[in-house]
C-alpha cells in the first residue's frame, strides 16, 4: 500500500521563516509574476531580477516594482527563485549566480529538473528547495487574488540550515498554496510527474485528443463551428464539474446516453495501447531521455518546438477559435 502523503494547510504553517529575507525573484514570465505579485501581497521582501530591459522589464515596471539587472538583484537577496525557462536556469546559475553564493543563501525552483538531472550543482552550504505549483502561473495569481490558491509540492533537496522545510512551506503560504495544501513531496517525484503529467495529459494528450476528434469530424464533413464547440470549448465545462464534484459528480450531471456511450466507447478510443504510450513517455522520463532529448532541442534553438507553435498558430482550430471567440466570450459568467 502506499503511503498516505504528508499534505501541510494554512493554519500548520507561517510566513515567519520569510521575514526579514530578501527574496529575488529571476524571470517574470508566467510563474515569476505571479510569484512576485503573490509574494509582495503577503507581506514579503520581493525583487525582481532581469537580464535586461524588454517586455518583463516594463511588465513589471507597471506591476510597481524596480526590476534590477540578475546579478545586482542576486548579489542582494538572500533567497534566489529561479523562474526563468528551465533551459535558461543552467546559465543563469552559472554566469549570474554561482559567482555571488554566499553560504546559508538559499536556491529555490517551481520545478525539479536542473537539480534532479544535475544540470545545476550547488554547493552544500546552501539551502536548495523547491515549491511547485500544480497550475499555470496566471491562475495561481488569479485564485489567490480571489481568496483561493493553487495546490503546491514542496521538497528539500539541501538542507544545510535545518530550516529549509519551514522556509518552503513560508513560500508555499505566501503564494496562496497552502490555503489549499502543500504536499510533501521529493524533487525526484516532483520532476518525473510533472513532465509525464504534462506530456500525455495536461499538455500534450489533451491537445492531441481535442485536435484528433475535431479534425476527424470536420474530415467527414461537420461544420467546423459545431465541431469546435463540441470537441473543444465544451471541454471546459466538463472537465469542471470533475473539478467540482469529482467524476461522479459530473456523471451525474450528463445524460444516460453520455454516460452508455462514454462507458463503452472512451475504453476503445484511449485503450491499452494509450496506456502502453503513457508507460513508454514514463520510462523516457524516468530514464533521463527526455531530458536529453530537450536539452539538445535547445541547443539547436528549439526548432520543434518553434515548429509546434507556428503550426497551431495557423491551425484550422485556432482559426475557428478566433472566429467563435466573441460567441464565447458574450457567453462566459460575469464574475
Ligand atoms: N508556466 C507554468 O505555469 C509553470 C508551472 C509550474 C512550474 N513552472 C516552472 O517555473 C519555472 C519558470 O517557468 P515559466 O513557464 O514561468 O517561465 P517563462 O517562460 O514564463 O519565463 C519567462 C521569463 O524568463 C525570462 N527569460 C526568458 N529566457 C531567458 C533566458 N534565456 N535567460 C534569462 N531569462 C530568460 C523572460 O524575460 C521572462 O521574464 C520553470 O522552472 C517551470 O518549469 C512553470
Ligand atoms: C502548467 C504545467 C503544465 O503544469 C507546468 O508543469 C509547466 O511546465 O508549465
Ligand atoms: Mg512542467
Ligand atoms: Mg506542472
Amino acid at each position: 500500500m502506499s503511503r498516505i502523503a504528508k499534505i501541510y494547510t494554512e493554519k500548520e504553517t507561517s510566513l515567519d521563516a520569510m521575514k526579514g529575507k530578501r527574496i529575488a525573484i529571476l524571470g517574470y514570465g508566467s510563474q515569476g509574476r505571479a510569484w512576485a505579485l503573490n509574494l509582495r501581497d503577503s507581506g514579503l521582501n520581493v525583487t525582481v531580477g532581469l537580464e535586461r530591459e524588454g517586455k518583463s522589464w516594463e511588465q513589471a515596471k507597471q506591476d510597481g516594482f524596480n526590476p534590477k539587472r540578475t546579478e545586482d538583484a542576486v548579489k542582494e537577496a538572500d533567497v534566489i527563485i529561479f523562474l526563468v525557462p528551465d533551459m535558461a536556469q543552467r546559465v543563469v546559475y552559472r554566469e549570474k549566480v554561482q559567482p555571488y553564493l554566499r553560504e546559508r543563501m538559499d536556491l529555490v525552483f517551481a520545478h525539479g529538473f536542473n537539480i534532479h538531472y544535475r544540470l545545476i550543482e550547488p554547493p552544500n552550504n546552501v539551502d536548495v528547495y523547491m515549491v511547485a505549483p500544480k497550475g499555470p502561473g496566471p491562475i495561481v495569481r488569479e485564485f489567490y487574488v480571489k481568496g483561493g490558491g493553487v495546490p503546491v509540492l514542496v521538497a528539500v533537496h539541501q538542507n544545510h540550515s535545518n530550516k529549509a522545510l519551514e522556509k518552503a512551506l513560508a513560500i508555499a503560504k505566501a503564494l496562496g498554496g497552502t490555503r489549499a495544501g502543500a504536499i510533501e513531496t521529493t524533487f525526484k517525484e516532483e520532476t518525473e510527474t510533472d513532465l509525464i503529467g504534462e506530456q500525455t495529459i495536461l499538455v500534450g494528450g489533451v491537445m492531441e485528443l481535442m485536435k484528433a476528434a475535431f479534425e476527424t469530424l470536420v474530415e467527414m464533413g461537420y461544420q467546423p463551428e459545431v465541431a469546435y464547440f463540441e470537441t473543444i470549448n465544451e471541454l471546459k465545462m466538463i472537465v469542471d464539474l470533475v473539478y467540482d464534484k469529482g467524476f461522479m459528480g459530473m456523471l451525474r450531471s450528463v445524460s444516460d446516453t453520455a454516460k452508455y456511450g462514454g462507458f463503452t466507447v472512451g475504453k476503445k478510443v484511449i485503450n491499452e495501447e494509450t496506456r502502453q504510450r503513457i508507460r513508454e513517455a514514463a520510462e523516457r522520463v524516468r530514464s533521463g531521455k527526455f531530458a536529453e532529448e530537450w536539452i539538445e532541442e535547445y541547443g539547436r534553438g528549439s526548432p520543434v518546438l518553434k515548429k509546434g507553435m507556428e503550426d497551431m498558430d495557423k491551425s484550422k482550430e485556432e482559426e475557428i477559435g478566433r472566429r467563435l471567440k466573441e460567441i464565447i466570450e458574450r457567453g462566459r459568467p460575469k464574475s
